[in-house]
């Protein structure tokens, strides 16, 4: 399964989940897959034809998106197609139905209009699946229903047989049960993933609506589009689309527009347009919505408060699908909060009526927030988190804590007095003392309470109003359209407590709108820093490798543009980003690059190396850096549950770096600087988290550490040594006993480890002798050529294959030579890869040399595959 992942995909190792559902898949199972946006789902459907290959036959709602994927899938040299009324190819149904096709896309109506005969041909050459995408279309319940849907159960009575997979980013229980049933799934596999998107950033700001911010927004994108990175501007309606494109337009930015009064045609131009890279911001409404399927999308900027928040998680879900790190900021006014009632027009009962609204407060609460906006999304969805993501505007900037205990008395004592079915417009009228006729009619002129709170505005008191709900003061209930508001028990134990001359400190997290000024009292109309809507600096390059990045893209392009496709269909961002890193040299180097596939290297593989070589030598670049070729897959909260010791808490800032480090796979220097920090912090600092986070039990790869810290076993064993002769309660004196290289933070890991009583070198029983040379010591910095590091491997403990392989070493008594022959044969033996010193062992007749060139033309060829250090064949 690994070796077609490798070849058609160029990816080293599986998402979480995806191994499991494609097994359960070529069990002939059943599959309800539910991911978030941008986890993989797709792969799961994609990969069985090719391991089976029978056709895999995908029903999709959207031709665009369909046509996407047939695009990109034809540049990893798989044979897809898709049946729609777009479909100019005459002889595709044919070829169709006669299994030419490794996967076929169809709208569910085509599906159910193919003659039964175009299905029992397919069946009879061969059907690995039908998959049916966003299949929450299917149920009334989601959030876009489809009527055609409903039709495909019909399918199953065709396709005997055939696994049934069912794939959605967003369903609820109900959501679930209703697929199931409505696609008549039996006894299906269920695989329920995380909803968290790690490698996006959140944000929020309150704006006034009008010219003035516009261009301040325009100001900003402008910056960023010079670094090529793909945006989206959802706009609430037509006309701000028009306004923030033209604006944009004025300004030099290319820029297309998407909504609902242009014609399919002009939609469609936009669209593939956009997909190209022929312009790089697109100005939509939520027209523009599940048919994207474009990866490398870094900011999805909302202009406007979404009608739900599940809308919002689908809308700004299109951002940063191949795992990049991406922004989501939302702008919203407070007059968008007035929208609810237009919203509810769409709805035909009194139970939908109230869904709207409270799916609509949701989000209005989201602009609220004061604390994690991940945490609130996440609960939302129904999933636990960390009270802190670190990746989130209130997570990384640092607010005030006011003490609120005379507003929040006033407030929640109001609200008490008035004892009616209110929102928060009635008790914050009383407070600010109006003398409307709805407040003399209820005599709300005379509670103690009115004109106590004139000195601050309407909106000001709303938004501590919101606060209060956040943190679980107040309690909004919602029946049908109207929202009402009472004070919490937790509330009422405030005010138990509270006089009017004396209330206990309440300390509250302020929002932007409770800190400073807000539109009320800034009639200048200004608008308030768009602060953090910066270009997305997602990999630390040296100003060389920038440029180098910068000739890489230019040269996508091109190909693009010859083959009639888009630029991430040729290769990906992080695959591109890799191959800058690397620099690679040979067909090797970068055929194992992760994201490089089989198709790649054939099509364009000496075509990039030749440009790698040629600008590395211009830019004084030297070839083959340091490769980061095999990714850490994305957490998920299972693994991460396991990794992290029962009943023990980390600050949140300590936690997050180990999370970052340990789960994420970035480096100690990406933590430190990661994009969306308010300000950087010291990679001192991330270490000695991380180490904290080891001492109280987390798990820490400590392999990984050493080699990331330069901690190699000759400096482990100096600095073990040092510690024998003067102890280990101080770091000075030991520093002082080691060579000039041996740095603080190795002193401190090795402290770490020891304390610990984890070692990752072999004699640590001889952590007393001192070092044969230690006046002369290797270079403790980092090797800067991994390769060559995961080669040398003849020493690594950890070795898997050793005991395998010494086995059949063991009938090997002659020398015996490696040819590219013997290599594959041999390695068909261990499907779990083997690892370099154990091929020497066997071909003891070759020199390490001539098998490591033999390896690495293999590897160029796509004959083998190298991951985690071992060789696999394809
Ligand atoms: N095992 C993997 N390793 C690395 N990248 C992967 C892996 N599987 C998928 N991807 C990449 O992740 C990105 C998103 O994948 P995919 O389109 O399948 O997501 P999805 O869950 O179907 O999203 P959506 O809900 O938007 O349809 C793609 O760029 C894909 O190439």
């Amino acid at each position: 399964m690994e070796s077609v992942l490798k070849q058609y995909f160029g990816f080293s190792s599986f998402r979480p989940y995806q191994k499991e559902i494609i097994e359960q898949i070529l069990d002939g199972r059943d599959c309800m897959v539910v991911m978030a946006t941008g986890n993989g789902k797709s792969l799961c459907y994609q990969l069985p034809p090719l391991i089976t290959k029978k056709t895999a036959v995908v029903v999709s709602p959207l031709v665009s998106l369909m046509q996407d994927q047939v695009m990109a899938l034809k540049q990893r040299g798989i044979k897809a197609e898709h049946l729609s009324s777009a479909q100019t190819d005459s002889s595709a149904l044919s070829n169709a139905e006669n299994g030419e096709f490794d996967i076929i896309y169809m709208t569910p109506e085509k599906a159910s209009l193919l003659p039964t005969s175009f299905w029992s041909t397919l069946l009879e050459v061969g059907i690995c699946l039908l998959a049916v995408d966003e299949a929450h279309c299917i149920s009334e319940w989601g959030h876009d229903f489809r009527v055609e849907y409903k039709q495909l159960d019909k399918l199953r009575n065709v396709l005997l047989g055939v696994p049934v997979i069912g794939l959605t980013a967003t369903a609820t229980e109900k959501v679930r049960l209703d697929i199931i049933d409505s696609l008549s799934m039996r006894d299906p596999h269920i695989s329920i993933g995380s909803f968290d998107r790690q490698n996006l950033f959140y944000g929020v700001k309150s704006f006034n609506h009008g010219l003035a911010f516009v261009n301040k927004l325009v100001e900003e994108i402008c910056k960023y589009v010079e670094s090529a990175s793909s945006s989206i501007v959802y706009c609430t309606t037509v006309k701000d689309v028009e306004q923030v494109s033209n604006s944009l337009l004025k300004a030099g930015v290319k820029v297309g527009m998407y909504h609902g009064q242009m014609s399919n045609k002009a939609r469609e131009e936009s669209h593939r347009s956009f997909i190209r890279d022929e312009f790089y911001v697109m100005v939509a409404t939520i027209a523009f919505g599940m048919g994207i399927d474009k990866p490398d999308i870094r900011y999805v900027i909302h202009y406007g408060c979404p009608k739900s928040l599940e809308s919002y998680y689908q809308e700004s879900g299109r951002c940063g699908r191949d795992g990049v790190a991406s922004f989501c900021w939302l702008y919203f006014t407070r007059s968008d909060f007035g929208k609810a009632e237009f919203y509810c027009r769409e709805a035909k009962s009194r139970d939908q009526r109230e869904a709207i609204v409270k799916s609509f407060a949701a989000a209005q609460q989201y602009c609220m927030l004061s604390t994690c906006r991940r945490k609130y999304l996440l609960q939302y969805f129904g999933q636990n988190s960390a009270d802190e993501c670190g990746n989130c505007d209130n997570c990384t900037t640092s607010r005030k804590e006011n003490d609120m205990s005379r507003e929040v008395f006033l407030l929640m004592g109001c609200i008490q007095s008035c004892r009616g079915s209110w929102g928060l417009n009635m008790p914050v009228d009383v407070l600010r003392g109006s003398r409307a006729k709805k407040i003399l009619d209820a005599q709300f002129d005379k509670l103690p309470f009115h004109g106590f709170g004139k000195e601050m505005t309407a909106n000001w008191w709303k938004s501590l109003g919101n606060q209060l709900i956040s943190n679980g003061y107040l309690i909004e209930k919602i029946d049908d359209v109207y929202r009402t508001l009472r004070v919490s028990p937790r509330g009422l134990q405030f005010l138990s407590s509270c006089t009017p001359d004396y209330q206990p400190p309440l300390y509250l997290r302020m929002t932007l709108e409770v800190i400073g000024t807000d539109e009320d009292e800034d009639p200048s109309g200004q608008v308030r820093e768009l602060s953090g809507l910066e270009p997305a600096g997602f990999e630390r390059f040296s100003q060389a490798e920038a440029q180098l990045y910068k000739v890489l893209l230019e040269e996508r392009m091109k190909l693009a543009r010859a083959n009639k496709t888009a630029p991430y269909a040729v290769c990906g961002d992080q695959a591109l980003r890799r191959i800058t890193l690397g620099r690679p040299s040979t067909r090797a180097r970068l055929a194992n690059i992760d994201g490089v596939n089989q198709h790649f290297m054939k099509v364009y593989g000496d075509h990039f190396l030749e440009n790698i070589r040629k600008s590395s030598r211009e830019l004084d670049l030297s070839l083959d850096g340091v490769q980061e070729t095999q990714p850490s897959p994305p957490p998920n909260l299972q693994t991460l549950k396991a990794k992290v010791p029962n009943g023990k808490k980390l600050a949140p800032a300590k936690f997050e770096a180990w999370k970052k480090w340990e789960e994420d796979g970035l480096s100690i220097e990406r933590i430190a600087n990661f994009p969306g920090r308010a300000a950087p912090i010291k990679e001192q600092t991330v270490l000695e988290y991380i180490l904290e986070a080891g001492r109280e039990g987390f798990v820490i790869n400590w392999i990984r550490f050493s080699q990331e810290i330069g901690l190699t076993e000759d400096v482990h064993k100096w600095i073990l040594s040092a510690i024998s002769k003067v102890g280990k309660e101080k770091l000075k004196p030991i520093k002082n006993e080691l060579p000039e290289e041996v740095t603080y933070s190795q002193i401190k890991a090795c402290l770490a480890m020891l304390e610990l009583g984890v070692t990752t070198m072999e004699d640590s029983e001889n952590m007393n002798e001192a070092p044969a040379e230690i006046s002369e010591p290797h270079s403790c910095e980092k090797e800067d050529n991994i390769e060559e590091e995961a080669l040398d491997l003849s020493d690594d403990p950890t070795s898997r294959k050793r005991q395998k392989t010494d086995a059949t070493d063991s009938e090997t008594p002659v020398a015996l030579e490696a040819t590219a022959s013997s290599i594959l044969v041999f390695l068909e033996n261990f499907n779990e890869g083997v690892s370099l010193s154990d091929l020497l062992k066997h071909f003891n007749g070759s020199t390490k040399e001539s098998l490591v060139d033999l390896l690495r033309s293999l590897e160029g060829e796509f004959l083998i595959f190298r991951k985690h250090d071992a060789y696999f064949p394809m």
